[in-house]
């Protein structure tokens, strides 16, 4: 790495090295069997693996990128940790790629870093650690440009655990393999912890081949990412922006799309609201206003209205 290489880069580079040492921790949490839950509200469990590995994650880059703005979803701000969890390494695969035109040239304060340590806290509680992800989005000038999905948890047959796939609009993808959803069916990924009747009748306008339930947005959009689902449909409010920055990155960075359920994207200025009030609708191979256009409309006006 040498002092010209672009700050978007050198932001990803760190990002992706943070992610897996943040994953390491929430393996080592699980392990060590107490995993200190708080409730934040309803349906809205933190753990000790939570609020560790945002501490790793915020500190080892607002030590690298002191005037660049983070945003974490446990809302830190100790950055006294240990050295063992300062990462400062970046990775080095990731810098040997030229940094795409539109961003060479993006100044500290155009970006805003949002971060969700542990995205599926419900889900690791109750034993589907596979949901699991720590999710980094890096957000230039009010969009979501890169993205850093980390799960902790998955198995490479080589019997080796965690992966980490990035994304950065214009450069692309890495990780995994992208592979596109069968033809012939219409899959549809959903939550499955927070639902509720409005959400559900948008979920079924789609008459679906078949609907997967499963937790955190990280994981529905690698479904997406990886052939196993048309469309990931949030009706309802209650994600989040560091739900949904490294998931739309990554995802729009392979061609797909991440909106809310009217079709819009969300912005990620340092000053937006934190709630992601209209929902989250994202596709892959399919015409993405179609699929907004099949939610009725009374439907889409009244998720996120009060
Ligand atoms: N009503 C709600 N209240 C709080 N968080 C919500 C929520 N609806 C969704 N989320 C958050 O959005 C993410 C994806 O949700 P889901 O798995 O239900 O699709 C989870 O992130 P975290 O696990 O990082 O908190 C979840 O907590
Ligand atoms: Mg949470
Ligand atoms: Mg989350
Ligand atoms: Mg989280």
């Amino acid at each position: 790495m040498t002092s010209t290489t672009p700050l978007v880069m050198r932001i990803m580079a760190l990002s992706i090295s943070t992610a897996k040492r943040a994953g390491v921790i929430i393996r080592d949490v699980l392990k060590q069997g107490d995993l200190g839950i708080v409730d934040k509200g309803k349906n809205d469990p933190q753990t000790e693996a939570d609020r560790s590995a945002e501490k790793c994650i915020i500190a080892s880059l607002s030590k690298k990128f002191p005037t660049i703005k983070i945003i974490g979803e446990e809302g830190g701000t100790d950055l006294n940790v240990c050295d063992d969890w300062l990462v400062s390494e970046p990775n080095e695969s990731f810098l040997q790629q030229s940094c795409p035109a539109a961003w060479q040239d993006a100044q500290p304060e155009d970006f805003v870093i949002w971060v969700d340590p542990l995205d599926g806290t419900a889900e690791y509680t109750q034993g589907f650690v596979e949901h699991v992800t720590v999710l980094i989005g890096v957000a230039i000038k009010n969009s979501a440009v890169g993205g850093i999905i980390h799960q902790p948890f998955y198995q490479h047959a080589s019997g080796e655990i965690g992966r980490t796939i990035w994304g950065l609009k214009g450069l692309g993808t890495g990780g995994f393999t992208p592979v596109a959803p069968p033809k012939d069916e219409f899959i549809i990924t959903t939550t499955r912890s927070h639902s509720n009747a409005l959400h559900q009748r948008a979920v079924d306008v789609f008459n679906a081949s078949k609907v997967l339930k499963v937790g955190g947005a990280g994981y529905k959009v690698l479904q997406l990412l990886e052939g196993k689902a048309h469309a990931y449909v949030f009706a309802t409010p209650g994600c989040k922006k560091w739900d949904t920055c490294a998931p739309e990155a990554v995802l729009e960075a392979n061609g797909g799309t991440l909106t809310n359920i009217n079709g819009e994207h969300y912005e990620y200025h340092a000053d937006v609201e934190h709630v992601n009030r209209r929902g989250v609708l994202a596709s892959v191979g399919s015409d993405h206003k179609e699929l907004v256009e099949k939610i009725p409309l009374d439907v889409r006006q009244a998720v996120g209205s009060k």
